[in-house]
């Protein structure tokens, strides 16, 4: 499958009188083939908006080689923007332009046809409200026609940075349709988004971005397959010997993180070790069960973003994290 953008060691330094250098984008990766709906995602402050800003030319980088559909960019951009439909961060309207005029305005510009303007207004559920002042649109009303100014040259490759936000229920589920079946059509999408059920139940594949560098990436199957191993659940007889039992597997080097009323054990290949472990220290286990991990676990544990009882983390306490389950007990 040809890749639709690639990203190769990508650096980027904004630099400050008062607060020095900061490395937003540290060597990073990224790769979506065609025909893809892939989920870009990283805790507030990891780079996702600067690598998108870089890619489409609105900064430059300080190194490393970015491609759009095959060209080298920022070179080839005026070649290929054509093709490429984006929304970083919320794109400003006129106020006082209703959503059509919004539209036919960018048609014109772009020598996009007029029908176009209905058809994309149509996709995105604005039909009925198309001739109303955008001043009075909702957030997630003006997050539609960002999406349809996005779509108006029915470009190959489609870039959305949070396109769910603002919106409500239905329209979440409007837009994951709307994505799916773009993808259906051979269009390429890429979707930003903190709301990590719904990439896991639209996207093909992921890259997951910590403190400027790629720390997972693959089709959506494998990540949580590759993150899940060896995620156990344990319950005991009684819950006063949870902390015991805790204690017992550290000893033994299982990675454990302790709940009210279980364990989560991560590393474990075979769970009648944890069984026999425990009954040689009089605890005994009323459930133990394999866990297949979700993908906004994965995403916690690979940005070290998982919320800590009495601490407020602060948006650059994520850490890197090497690939694969740590541990690896129970041989
Ligand atoms: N113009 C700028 N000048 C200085 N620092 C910046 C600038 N733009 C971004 N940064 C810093 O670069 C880092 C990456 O920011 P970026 O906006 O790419 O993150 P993000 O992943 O898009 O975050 P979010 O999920 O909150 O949108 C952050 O530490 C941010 O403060």
């Amino acid at each position: 499958m040809p890749a639709v953008l690639e990203i190769e060691g990508l650096r980027k330094t904004y630099k400050s009188r008062r607060r020095g250098e900061r490395h937003a984008l540290d060597g990073f990766d990224m790769r979506v083939d065609a025909g893809q709906v892939h989920g870009f995602l990283g805790p507030n402050g990891s780079g996702k908006t600067t690598t998108l800003r870089t890619l489409l030319g609105l900064i430059r980088a300080d190194g490393g080689r970015m491609a759009l559909l095959g060209k080298e960019v920022p070179a080839a951009l005026p070649e290929v923007a054509g093709q490429v439909g984006a929304i970083v961060e919320s794109p400003q309207f006129f106020p006082h332009f209703s959503a059509r005029d919004t539209l036919s305005l960018l048609a014109g510009a772009g020598e996009v046809p007029r029908q176009r303007v209905d058809e994309v207004l149509e996709l995105v559920g604005l039909r009925d409200r198309a001739g109303e002042r955008v001043k009075t649109y909702s957030l997630g009303m003006k997050q539609r026609l960002a999406v349809a100014s996005a779509l108006l040259k029915n470009p190959k490759l489609l870039i959305l940075d949070e396109p769910a936000n603002g919106l409500d229920p239905g329209g979440i589920r409007e837009m994951r349709t709307l994505m799916r079946d773009l993808a259906a059509a051979g269009m390429t999408v890429v979707l930003s988004s903190h709301i990590l059920g719904e990439i896991q139940l639209i996207c093909d594949s992921v890259t997951i971005i910590s403190l400027g560098r790629r720390v997972a990436f693959g089709p959506v199957d494998e990540v949580l397959a590759r993150y899940s191993g060896g995620s156990v659940r344990v319950r005991l007889e009684a819950v006063t010997d949870l902390p015991p039992a805790a204690d017992a597997l550290r000893r033994a080097g299982v990675q454990v993180t302790a709940y009210d009323d279980h364990l989560m054990l991560a590393g474990v290949d075979k769970p009648a070790n944890v069984t026999r472990l425990l009954a040689e220290s009089g605890l005994y286990v009323s459930e133990l069960a394999p866990v297949t991990a979700d993908l906004e676990s994965v995403f916690l544990e690979l940005t070290a973003t998982a919320p800590v009882p009495g601490q407020h983390r602060q948006v650059d306490e994520s850490r890197k994290v090497g690939g694969g389950s740590a541990g690896g007990w129970g041989a």
